[in-house]
């Protein structure tokens, strides 16, 4: 029998892209929500307890209420929202971290999608921060540069409207009384002693992100250059099929945000010298950063190979 995926929240920007995604596929049976009770709880609690997995696509407190609905046992979750991150007894849906998060994430019942800033920085520090490269007390700060449709269906309504602000039309800084809400899962991910300093800023394109790290090679422990911090991502991903770190340096003088769009894979560059490293995770907000990852994730928990029905 085919494994049975219910999608709450599919007419949202991340359910309609997990739903593009899986629409097509016939080794799983989608179950669809009546348009008329997309919202109505009784409805969603007997979807999500027909279904092997449901995604949700919901605001924080949506994804919260879904999850007190689960009452049998073959049911599980995957959950886009940012309420369950740091949760205990979630596995944390970056598989490609460690084989202990793989495993965590294939034998779920609950799985927590990471957010999407934070996903651009965990890949690449996690490694260097396990491998005590980076010290776990280093102050460590990252800016991202996000497509509007990471703000999800209001946002997107904003840039796309006849009324859009001026200034839309130029890149806008957010997150300023940095506590951004993807601070406590970059820290916690990480083993970081402080969360980093983090500041997002969104722009006038629909999608497609860089989140770039910048360091200081002295912090580091043994002082490497920014090859030999190439060198460590190089070989802690090599063989991955969604991750991949880019050759040392890049070929263009500049690095555009957009360059992944559309997939649902990220690449990881590396440039610098003996004495700094910037390292920029390139990657589409609405596919490693959250519908492509999220049916990764789904991919790993039913026993499929993990890219199906991905776009590399
Ligand atoms: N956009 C992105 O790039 C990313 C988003 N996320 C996270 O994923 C989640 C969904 O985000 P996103 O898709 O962008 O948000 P959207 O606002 O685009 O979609 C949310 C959907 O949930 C529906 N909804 C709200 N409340 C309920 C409810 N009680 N029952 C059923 N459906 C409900 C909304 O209905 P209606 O259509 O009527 O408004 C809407 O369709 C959020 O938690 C977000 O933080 C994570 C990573 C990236
Ligand atoms: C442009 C924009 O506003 N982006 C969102 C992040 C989108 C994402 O990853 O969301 P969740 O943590 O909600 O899952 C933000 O920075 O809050």
């Amino acid at each position: 029998m085919k494994p049975k995926v219910y999608i709450d929240g599919k007419e949202g920007t991340t359910g309609l892209q997990i739903y593009d995604r899986l629409a097509s596929r016939d080794d799983i049976e989608l179950l669809l929500i009546d348009e008329t009770k997309r919202k109505d709880p009784d409805e969603r609690k007997k979807l999500i307890n027909a279904a092997d997995i449901t995604f949700l696509c919901l605001p924080d407190a949506a994804a919260k209420e879904a999850v007190s609905f689960v009452e049998k046992d073959s049911a599980r979750i995957i959950d886009a929202s940012t309420a369950h991150r740091t949760a205990p007894g979630w596995a944390y849906g970056i598989p490609e971290l460690s084989a202990a998060h793989k495993y965590a994430v294939v034998n779920a019942k609950f799985t927590a999608n990471p957010g999407c800033h934070a996903s651009g920085f965990v890949i690449p520090v996690y490694p260097l921060v396990a491998s005590g490269m980076i010290p776990k007390e280093t102050p460590l700060t990252v800016f991202s540069l996000t497509g509007y449709s990471g703000g999800g269906k209001k946002m997107i309504a904003e840039y796309e409207s006849p009324e859009k602000p001026e200034l839309y039309n130029t890149p806008r800084i957010y997150g300023l009384s940095l506590k951004h809400k993807h601070l406590p899962e970059m820290q916690k991910i990480c083993g970081l002693d402080i969360p980093p300093v983090f500041c997002p800023i969104v722009d006038d394109y629909y999608k497609g992100m860089a989140v770039t790290v910048m360091l200081q090679n002295s912090m580091l422990k043994g002082n490497p250059t920014a090859k030999d911090i190439h060198g460590a991502l190089a070989a802690h991903y090599d063989g991955k099929k969604v991750i991949k770190v880019h050759p040392f340096g890049y070929e263009d003088p500049m690095i555009a945000a957009g360059t992944m769009a559309g997939k649902d894979s990220m690449e990881l560059v590396v440039n610098g010298h003996e004495g700094q490293t910037i390292i920029t995770a390139l990657f589409d907000n609405l596919g490693k950063g959250a519908s492509g990852a999220a049916v990764e994730n789904m991919n790993l928990m039913l026993g499929f190979e993990e890219t199906a029905g991905l776009n590399l």
